[in-house]
């Protein structure tokens, strides 16, 4: 296990840019698996969840041609079925969450899919209801062993239908979407998600010859074809990274460049920082974000205390929230963090307080930040990261503080941000990765 050791309170300059978005690609990596033919995806980000499905996806039989670091041509001509069934299969792909996402394709190419627990933050009840059921209205029978966690569905045939999703999944809407895309008939998916990463495995879809309509909207209908065809897909930047970055150029009063941030497709997330007080600047793709001595959090309009809160997309992602609230520390005023998707989010906030922040957790989804407005630096301390976004939520914190901090349990950070010490090294961070024996 690594750890990292921060030497905090320094400032931050330059320019940084995001990796590949890891949730669009853990989606899109898994959509190779509806057609026999070539497609290559590049800006893929080079992290541990994203090579452990393409791993995952090589040892299935899947043709893997890393032409880059960031870019992979896959070919699933020769899928290896019998493969599902080993403990080996079942070990891989329990080390993440995305690779659920494998069995939507399965099931509509090759009609059975199997599936162990998986892998993923531990961050509360993460139920895969959506997922199972929307596979039945289509036609599957569905089997879960309790004693192995294993998922079964099988079908013989398939037929498209209506369904209205018991709620708007991010990785359920993408399984059912790319079942359907290969079902006969049509099928209109209502509360879909509509995240940008499902927004691009839509277009990517489409580009291998899927019949969707209402990408981007909540109400997708998709006509089923026979086959799909090869393409080349391009992963967008990955707007928790861009999420990340502002917080940290806020948080540590640095001047820092995001460049290529994809502003067109990160939603109200720089309105909600813009609440927080944080100043940015657009300049063409990039972010400006100015040094700034302090940050003072809006009220509503009637002078009430903000609320950030998460909602499925075009709300606030929940994978910011706890950045939303490591920033609040230090600014002017007060704030209510209600993350009301995962309930066992924000214990990691009692790390904040022993490093000398004001925080009530009210109860598991909500936290109430009275902010320092920066006269009381927070304090380096020993720090273990509980998963990606507490994770990297500390390392704000580490940055920012006076002293030297260890966050241990650094592998969560690393499940999602590449390369991270590096990058930021870049800009000035005194960070340095400690191997632990
Ligand atoms: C690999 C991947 O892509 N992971 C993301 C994906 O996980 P994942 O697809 O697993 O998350 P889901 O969208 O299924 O659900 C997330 C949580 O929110 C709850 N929920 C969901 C929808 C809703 O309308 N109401 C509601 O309460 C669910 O019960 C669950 O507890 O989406 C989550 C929600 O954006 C993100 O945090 C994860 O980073
Ligand atoms: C919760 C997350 O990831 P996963 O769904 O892979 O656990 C995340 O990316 O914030």
């Amino acid at each position: 296990m690594n750890c990292f050791e921060i030497e905090g309170g320094i400032r931050l300059n330059g320019e940084i840019t995001p990796q590949g978005a890891k949730n669009e690609a853990l989606q899109v990596i898994c959509a190779v698996l509806l057609t026999s033919e070539k497609v290559t995806i590049s800006n893929i980000p080079d992290i541990v969840d994203v090579n452990n499905l393409i791993d995952l996806l090589h040892v299935m039989g899947v043709k893997t041609n890393r032409v880059t670091r960031n870019s992979c041509e896959f070919q699933a001509d020769n899928v290896n079925l019998e493969f599902l069934q080993s403990k080996e299969f079942k070990k891989r792909a329990s080390s993440l969450r995305g690779s659920i996402m494998i069995m939507g394709p399965l099931l509509a190419r090759f009609g059975k899919a199997y599936f162990p627990k998986p892998g993923g933050d531990k961050i509360g009840r993460r139920r895969l209801d959506t997922h199972f059921i929307g596979f039945e209205k289509l036609g599957a029978k569905f089997n879960f062993d309790a004693q192995d966690i294993f998922y079964t569905v099988e079908a013989s045939e398939m037929k498209g239908t209506y369904m209205l999703l018991d709620e708007a999944s991010v990785t359920g809407t993408a399984n059912i979407v790319m079942a359907a895309a290969l079902t006969p008939g049509k099928t209109t998916i209502y509360n879909a998600a509509c995240e940008p990463y499902l927004q691009q495995l839509c277009r990517m879809l489409v580009s291998m010859g899927a019949k969707i309509e209402g990408i981007g909207s909540n109400l997708l209908h998709i006509e089923g074809v026979k086959q799909m065809n090869g393409c080349q897909h391009q992963i967008l930047p990955d707007m928790i990274e861009v999420g990340s970055f502002i917080g940290m150029a806020a948080m540590t009063g640095s001047e820092i460049t995001i460049k290529d941030a994809g502003i067109k497709h990160l939603g109200v997330i720089p309105m909600a920082f813009e609440r927080m007080g944080i100043k940015m600047e657009i300049k063409g793709d990039d972010i400006h974000i100015p040094a700034q001595e302090s940050y003072e959090i809006d009220t509503f309009i009637d002078g009430s205390i903000m609320t950030i809160a998460d909602a499925p997309w075009p709300g606030l992602t929940p994978d910011l929230l706890s950045v939303f609230l490591v920033i609040a520390t230090q600014a002017k005023g007060s704030v209510l963090i209600h993350q009301k998707m995962f309930e066992s989010r924000l214990f990691f906030v009692d790390k904040l307080i022993d490093m000398g922040a004001r925080i009530i957790l009210c109860d598991p989804h909500r936290a109430t930040v009275i902010g320092l407005n920066k006269e009381n630096m927070l304090r380096g301390a020993k720090l273990t990261s509980p998963d990606i976004r507490a994770g990297v939520a500390l390392l704000i914190a580490a940055l920012s503080a006076k002293g030297k901090s260890t966050i241990q349990n650094i592998e969560q950070i690393d499940r999602g941000y590449q390369n991270i010490d590096i990058r930021l090294q870049k800009l000035g961070a005194k960070i340095k990765r400690v191997e632990v024996h």
